[in-house]
């Protein structure tokens, strides 16, 4: 088997504060977090509100909090990554889609903001390639963030952070609040990055968009990681799941209400 694009291991997340008086008490963001992202795989994260989720997105992309402490290793492609390794490949061979348009700049037409990061001499034609790739129209490269749909503004955020030499992309949350059609569109996207080899982390509370496009579903609670399941595993009443959390989740949504020994479950 290949050398995992981003192997985490033993990865622990704490947050220094201030107690009374000069006094400090350390709480837990992660603890003990081991996964590996394989070239060509979408490895899905799924765990419910503050299960330290985004702290993971946030530990490999080196952007924690300042009063977060780290310990474990993070490899990508094999080594490191080191403060000085990040600045070289963020961007470049890392990705990130955040989880929201309002990332993007509101005072800069989006055409620049897709050419941040090439090489000058290619950028223009770089940027006209990636609008072509998420369907957006040239003349739109003038326009200004408030001046786009929705669905425009999201093409733009994948236009701004896939770049040809992207090994591994994070989408932290990249579905939330959109109509079917659109969460469709953006997983369709993911599907096609990871199809060209680049490894896809997909963050997500949306277990139906976890399964869809996930070979393997990751699952959090609490700063943990509960158990790592397939995704053909979320089907029917859930008894392929190998953890009873996995179960309970799957369980959950109003679609599979089931009744096992005829009583009516609910969450
Ligand atoms: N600077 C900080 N100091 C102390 N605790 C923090 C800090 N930042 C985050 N946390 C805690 O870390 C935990 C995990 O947060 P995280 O944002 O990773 O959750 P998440 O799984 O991404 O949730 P969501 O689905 O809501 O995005 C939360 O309980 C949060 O309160
Ligand atoms: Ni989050």
């Amino acid at each position: 088997m290949s050398e995992p694009v981003l192997a985490v291991s033993g990865l622990d997340v704490s947050f220094v504060q201030y107690a009374k008086g000069l006094r400090t008490r350390t709480v837990p963001g992660i603890t003990g977090l081991d996964l590996e992202v394989a070239e060509g795989e979408i490895l899905a994260v799924l765990g419910a509100s503050g299960s330290g989720k985004t702290l993971l997105a946030q530990a490999i992309l080196g952007i924690l909090p300042h009063n977060a402490r780290t310990g474990g290793e993070i490899l990508f492609r094999g080594s490191r990554l080191t403060p000085a390794r990040r600045t070289r490949v963020l961007g470049r061979e890392i990705s990130y889609i955040p989880q929201s348009v309002t990332s993007l700049d509101p005072l800069m037409p989006v055409g620049a903001q897709v050419r941040i990061g090439l090489d000058a001499a290619v950028a223009e034609r770089v940027r006209r390639r990636l609008f072509a790739r998420y369907d957006l129209q040239d003349h739109v490269a003038g326009r200004y963030p408030h001046q786009l749909s929705g669905g425009m503004l999201r093409r733009v955020l994948f236009a701004t952070s896939v770049r040809d030499t992207v090994r591994l992309v994070i989408a932290d949350e990249p579905t939330p609040g959109l109509h079917a059609e659109a969460v469709e569109e953006v997983l369709r996207h993911l599907r096609e990055l990871a199809v060209s080899g680049v490894a896809v982390l997909l963050i997500t509370h949306d277990i139906r968009a976890a399964v869809s496009v996930a070979r393997r579903v990751a699952v959090m609670r609490e700063g943990r990681l509960v158990t790592m399941e397939t995704a053909d595993a979320f089907t029917g009443d859930g008894a392929e799941l190998r953890h009873p959390f996995a179960r309970d989740l799957w369980r959950a949504l109003p679609q599979n209400q089931f009744s096992p020994g005829g009583t009516e479950w609910h969450s």
